[in-house]
């Protein structure tokens, strides 16, 4: 469903992201580890036809993100890691006016609507101002509005940034309902909310993927080796100087 083959992206003579291939199939939920600067944004922007790929390839539900970049937005939702917000509207007007301008309309905007805002608990907020919400409603906002056209591939920057534990399990819980069928890839810093809620992990360091295995494979390596989960993941960026950030 999402296929990333060979991708390079440069900016100017900064290389962010380099050779990196992975495939990500519907009812999966993948975590992107890595530390700051490690290259997930390009990617997950890359993905998401926000930038250009330099070299190689990706698809989306067959869709090349070069050549047919709408086809691609359609069956794709994302959160951008600063999700922007129109902060003077209010949550319905603003998930009213995502739904319009991805030409949803008439009854299955109202079941749309409906869905996302069951989904993203947002009923106590639907009237209020963006700009009135606390981070962990603007977080679901987000979610709500790259969730409103239904896509069948989902990408999240840091979804959990700034949200605390009720909210993280909560979102963990919602992840799990929304797989079925779906593609999901998010980042993340946080070693112990990957081991939580995901299936599989590709771990980047310096724009490379220097793992891309089962959490199960990974943590049976690690009792083997009668070490944990995260030093195993910190050995894989650790001649990284933000290597520490990747934390449990
Ligand atoms: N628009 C841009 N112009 C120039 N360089 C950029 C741009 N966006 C990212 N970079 C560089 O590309 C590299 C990868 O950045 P990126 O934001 O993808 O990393 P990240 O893994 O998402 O980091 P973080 O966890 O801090 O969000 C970094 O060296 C960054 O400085």
């Amino acid at each position: 469903m999402i296929e990333v083959e060979d991708f390079t992206k440069r900016y100017g003579r900064d290389l962010a992201v380099e050779r990196f291939s992975a495939r990500i199939a519907p009812g999966e939920i993948v975590g992107f580890l890595g530390p700051n600067g490690a290259g997930k944004s390009t990617l997950l922007k890359s993905i998401a036809t926000w930038a250009e790929p330099t070299s190689g390839t990706i698809r989306v539900a067959g869709h090349d993100t070069r050549t047919d970049p709408l086809a691609v937005r359609r069956v794709l939702g994302y959160l951008p890691e600063h999700n922007p917000l129109y902060e003077g509207m209010n949550v319905d007007a603003f998930l009213r006016f995502v739904g319009r301008a991805r030409r949803i309309r008439g009854a299955r905007l109202e079941e749309r609507m409906a869905w996302v805002t069951n989904a993203c608990t947002l009923g106590d907020v639907l009237h209020k101002r963006v700009n009135q919400c606390s981070k962990g409603f603007r977080q679901r906002i987000g979610l709500a509005a790259a969730l409103l056209h239904d896509p069948r591939a989902i990408l999240l920057d840091e979804p959990t940034h700034g949200l605390d534990p009720v909210q993280v399990a909560a979102f963990r819980d919602f992840l799990f309902e929304l797989r079925d069928g779906r593609a999901i890839l998010f980042s993340s810093h946080v070693l112990a909310e990957v081991e939580a809620i995901c299936d599989r992990v590709l771990v980047i360091h310096r724009g490379r993927l220097v793992r891309d295995a089962a959490i199960a494979t990974l943590q049976d390596e690690a009792s083997a080796a009668g070490t944990t989960l995260e030093a195993l993941v910190l050995e894989l960026v650790r001649d990284r100087p933000a290597a520490s950030e990747v934390h449990s």
